[in-house]
């Protein structure tokens, strides 16, 4: 996950390959709440591993189920058996609308019959959310619900009662069906005398998470009796059973941002594949597919995995009632500016009620890219967009607004250019963790696009620390050039190849097998990255570093690093030889006596002895050696900016380096 500041999306142009979705949030979390209300253990497979389910695993755990994650990567839920096992507590569940409507509801039943006090709370976020339709629902069954903050919005108190079914239990639909999603999720808790009928008043939104609730309480053994969508009955004597292993299916809400991205930027021959839900999905918003086809996408679909490409273009403008996919379809408010017309999205008030105000918030962030947009209590009208501005979203911390606007960085597909910042991309670990690296998994965007900022400068200088923290800034990628010769050293000694064999330690770096993993080098599969801190082997790196053949040898690979989203590279020729158009090139230096003091530090921290003055020898030899071979000589770019950091902490360093760099940046 990118846990950054911001994260900046370089202009991209096109996708291929396989997208493995996560697990679906809605039938996790409602398979979470089954399996922990019902009686022995419950193992659930493919479960969505995010913040929405994690708030949900750890109140389940406070309230006494055993929740334990097996071999298999499955998670075994050792249910309740309907009954409290603990009488108090309190539950933070975040942003989590399908951990905060159900466990309520849940709890509000069991208290009222088992007595039990409990107190709910989410994120601010979520205490703007309303539940007053179920509050209200639940107070006619006889639970005593309290308000502890706004009338109408979490936190609650739910705090015993006396449930008497005998009236019917009404519960409006209007503002969200996760109210009545959770009551059909908890009245099988009071059916032992008799059945409990539920009736829906105003019109019921989002009815497809309905069919979800339906069709997970059946796999738990519970029929609910429907009368169109006004009218549900859990029969008496109802009971969850468990059904011993349940599969999750991915998410097809995530889904939609790669059906989008099908449909911008891949080939018919080379369909961007999406695995994990497909025709066979319960899920509602697998009909985002639909509403992508009728923009010109070309899908084909399995069981259980779909392939869109390109298809007609610019894409087809829409006017289409949203109302059955609202998470899907912020989706296709980013598409229509890919359009051939505005694109009206309508009956999606409940926008309104969510992560945050989507409607002014997709209305607000498209603006800033340039679109024209009208908005309206339950519509949004978003017009295709010819000039696109380089702009920063605002995320809301919600989620879907990071993610489908990613969909803008496609602009070239438009004839534009311009890269896309993505405020606190971090809001997406509510649903799907590693929606970013996901998307530059399938992304492609052209070379000269992908940013590169460079870090030379002497040995000891720093440049690896800085480097690394202005790559961790930014959630780039990281390429320390000098481990590469480090590298080929190490290979030269271990295989005997003298250091002046030019042509045989060349052989060697053409043939290195290295792997990059999290800071950590293997060669030939073994962990190295302490070996390679040697000072045996960084003087030997020196050496062969000076031969060109080795540095041809080395160059392929170092450019292989420029990947998506960017890269931070450091070294001694980044900026003059191997990216030369880099964006940011900056020369680290620092006095030799200064460097040569925390080379000293460094050693004896790590135990070995050594003496300040032949470190400062041997390093002022290597800046010579360095300066004066003919083989791409240590120098600073000529469009370099020099960073002196004797008498700068790495913070300073790095926040200087970040601030010539957010110069350079359009926002
Ligand atoms: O029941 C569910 O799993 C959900 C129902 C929908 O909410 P509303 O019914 O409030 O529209 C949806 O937006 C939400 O992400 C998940
Ligand atoms: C509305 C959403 O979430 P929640 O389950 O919290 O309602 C969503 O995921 O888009």
């Amino acid at each position: 996950m990118y846990a950054t500041e911001f994260l900046d999306l370089p202009p991209m142009h096109a996708a291929a390959g396989t997208v493995q979705l996560p697990g679906s949030k809605s039938i996790s979390n409602r398979l979470l709440l089954l399996a922990g209300l019902c009686q022995g253990q419950t193992v659930l497979h493919d479960l969505l591993d995010s913040d929405d389910t994690r708030v949900m695993i750890a109140a389940l755990r406070q309230l006494g189920c055993a929740i334990e994650p097996r071999q298999d990567g499955g998670l075994r839920v050792t249910g309740l058996g309907g009954r409290l096992a603990v009488k108090q507590g309190q539950l933070f569940l975040g942003n989590a609308g399908t951990a905060m409507r159900p466990l309520c509801a849940a709890l509000a039943v069991l208290s009222a019959r088992e007595g039990g006090s409990f107190e709910v709370s989410g994120v601010a976020r979520m205490h703007e959310r309303p539940i007053g339709d179920l509050v209200d629902a639940l107070r006619g069954l006889g639970c005593r619900i309290d308000y502890l903050g706004h009338e109408g919005y979490p936190p609650l108190r739910l705090a015993g009662g006396n449930v008497h079914i005998g009236a019917q239990i009404r519960v409006r639909g209007d503002v969200s069906s996760q109210f009545l999603t959770a009551l059909l999720l908890a009245l099988p808790l009071v059916s032992d005398h008799g059945a409990v009928v539920i009736e829906v008043e105003g019109e019921l939104i989002s009815k497809p998470y309905i069919e979800i609730t339906l069709n997970l309480l059946q796999r738990f053994g519970i029929q609910v009796e429907r009368n169109g969508w006004r009218r549900f009955t859990v029969p008496a004597g109802s009971v969850y059973r468990s059904p011993g292993q349940v599969h999750v299916e991915g998410d097809a809400s995530s889904a939609s941002y790669f059906v989008a991205l099908g449909a911008l930027a891949a080939q018919p021959e080379a369909p961007l594949r999406i695995e994990g839900v497909g025709a066979d999905s319960i899920q509602g918003d697998i009909r985002f597919v639909e509403a992508a086809e009728a923009m010109g996408a070309q899908v084909k679909r399995g069981p259980n995995w779909l392939e869109v490409s390109r298809g007609r273009w610019p894409l087809r403008a829409l006017d289409l009632d949203c109302n059955h996919i609202p998470d899907a379809a912020m989706t296709l408010a980013v598409m229509a500016l890919y359009a051939d017309g505005p694109t009206t999205l309508r009956n999606i008030a409940s926008w309104r009620v969510k992560e945050t105000d989507r409607i002014a918030a997709m209305a607000a962030e498209l603006r800033k890219l340039g679109a024209e947009v009208r908005e309206g209590d339950d519509f949004i009208e978003v017009h295709p967009l010819s000039a696109w501005q380089p702009a920063a979203i605002k995320t809301y911390d919600d989620h879907r607004v990071a993610m489908c606007f990613s969909l803008a960085a496609f602009n070239p597909l438009a004839g534009a250019s311009v890269p896309v910042r993505i405020l606190d991309p971090k809001c997406v670990a509510k649903t799907f963790p590693d929606y970013f690296e996901t998307l530059f998994g399938c992304a492609r965007a052209h070379v000269d696009d992908i940013p590169v900022i460079t870090i030379d400068g002497p040995t000891a200088s720093g440049k690896g620390t800085l480097a690394s923290e202005v790559a961790k800034a930014l959630g780039y990628h990281l390429l320390d050039s000098g481990s590469l010769y480090r590298a080929t050293a190490l290979a030269a000694l271990r295989q005997s190849v003298p250091a002046d064999d030019e042509e045989g330690v060349a052989r060697l770096a053409t043939a290195l097998s290295l792997r990059f993993d999290d800071h950590r080098i293997e060669l030939d599969g073994q962990d190295v990255t302490e070996e390679l801190r040697r000072e045996d082997v960084g003087l030997l790196a020196s050496r062969v570093s000076a031969h060109a053949r080795v540095r041809d040898a080395l160059r392929e690979l170092q450019l292989s690093f420029r990947r998506l989203p960017g890269l931070v590279a450091d070294g001694r020729d980044m900026g003059t030889v191997i990216f030369p158009q880099a964006a940011l090139k900056v020369f680290l230096t620092a006095s030799a006596a200064t460097r040569a003091e925390r080379r000293h530090k460094q050693l004896i921290s790590k135990g070995f002895s050594a003496n300040i003055s032949d470190l400062r020898q041997d390093l002022e030899a290597r800046d010579a050696r360095d300066r004066s071979r003919s083989a791409a000589p240590m120098k600073p770019a000529e469009d370099a900016v020099s960073l002196d950091n004797s008498a700068l902490s790495i913070e300073e360093s790095v926040q200087q380096v970040l601030a010539w760099w957010k110069q350079r940046q359009p926002f």
